[in-house]
């Protein structure tokens, strides 16, 4: 029978925050595992003073029945709402907090021309592209993460941040082109049936979907044709689900991988304080 180690924090469960623009993913791990026991998407507020958090984070343990560990671990590149939630976690309820950014990652090697510029929600993508890395065999990772903005963020093995591509994300893209255009309508982003649209609607489906798919595998190709060796590729973010089966490039499609990747950065952090 495993017995449960209480000094060891490695051997606690995990308050686990990935912060983006639109939207705060939050986790809880099992007590001493990677795995997770729950998680929770809510809306990114950058209005939430600290107090208001604590209260969010309350009601949303208290709905699933579960206690508030005693550590988080937080990834934002939405200020002031990471300060905001490591202040209600501290003070409300006396968790021990880690943010990330590149100067606490020792281990992560950020080949940047401004090491310290590179978004948390990167560098959590390249800890949840190291199981790929070593499944598939392959010395590069590139992860398409389909945010706000959409991300390309290419990794060597060895923890290495080789760099990416920033790209509009397909939701903003949509909003800039209504926002423009009096007469279109505003539509849900989804594949249409075939690429010569029939309608109004499907016209600006077949643009925006199978547009931004192209874009997607155009930039996946270019970046393959300059890597020196085979790349594993994996979609993630908030619109990923869409494009699944529609881009050639794109070899696995994970909702999961950033915030697993923040997981298993606390993990390594753990082991190399140890
Ligand atoms: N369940 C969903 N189905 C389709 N699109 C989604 C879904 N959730 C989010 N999106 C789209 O994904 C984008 C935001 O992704 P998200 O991962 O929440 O962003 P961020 O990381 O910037 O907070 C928006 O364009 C939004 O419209
Ligand atoms: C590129 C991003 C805006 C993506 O954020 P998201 O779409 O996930 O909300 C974020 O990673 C960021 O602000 N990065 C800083 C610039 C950089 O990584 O080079
Ligand atoms: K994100």
């Amino acid at each position: 029978m495993a017995r449960v180690n209480h000094a060891d924090p490695a051997a606690q469960p995990l308050l686990v925050i990935d912060i983006g623009n639109t939207s705060t993913v939050l986790g809880l791990t099992d007590g001493g595992g990677r795995g997770l026991r729950e998680t929770w998407r809510v809306r990114t507020n950058r209005d939430l003073l600290p107090d208001d958090l604590a209260r969010q984070v309350r009601s949303l343990f208290a709905m699933g029945g579960h206690a508030l560990p005693r550590q988080a671990v937080l990834s934002s590149v939405a200020p002031p709402v990471g300060e905001n939630y490591v202040q209600a976690l501290e003070r409300r309820f006396g968790m021990q907090t880690f943010s990330v950014n590149t100067a606490n990652l020792p281990q992560v090697s950020v080949e940047l021309d401004d090491p310290g510029g590179v978004g948390a929600d990167r560098l959590c993508n390249l800890f949840g592209a190291q199981p790929y890395l070593e499944r598939e065999g392959a010395q590069y990772a590139v992860v398409v993460d389909f945010g706000t903005s959409t991300n390309f963020d290419v990794i060597g093995r060895g923890h290495r941040f080789l760099g990416g591509i920033l790209a509009t994300g397909a939701q903003v893209s949509a909003d800039a082109l209504f926002a423009r255009a009096a007469k279109l309508p505003r539509i849900a982003l989804e594949a249409p049936p075939r690429t010569i649209g029939k309608n109004t609607v499907q016209a600006l489906q077949s643009g925006l979907v199978f547009g931004y798919a192209e874009m997607v595998d155009g930039l996946l190709r270019r970046v393959r044709a300059e890597l020196d060796a085979p790349a594993v590729t994996i979609a993630t973010g908030g619109f990923a689900g869409v494009l699944e089966g529609i881009c050639r490039e794109v070899d696995f499609y994970d909702e999961g991988l950033t915030l697993r990747g923040l997981i298993e950065m606390w993990h390594s952090r753990q082991q190399a304080e140890d």
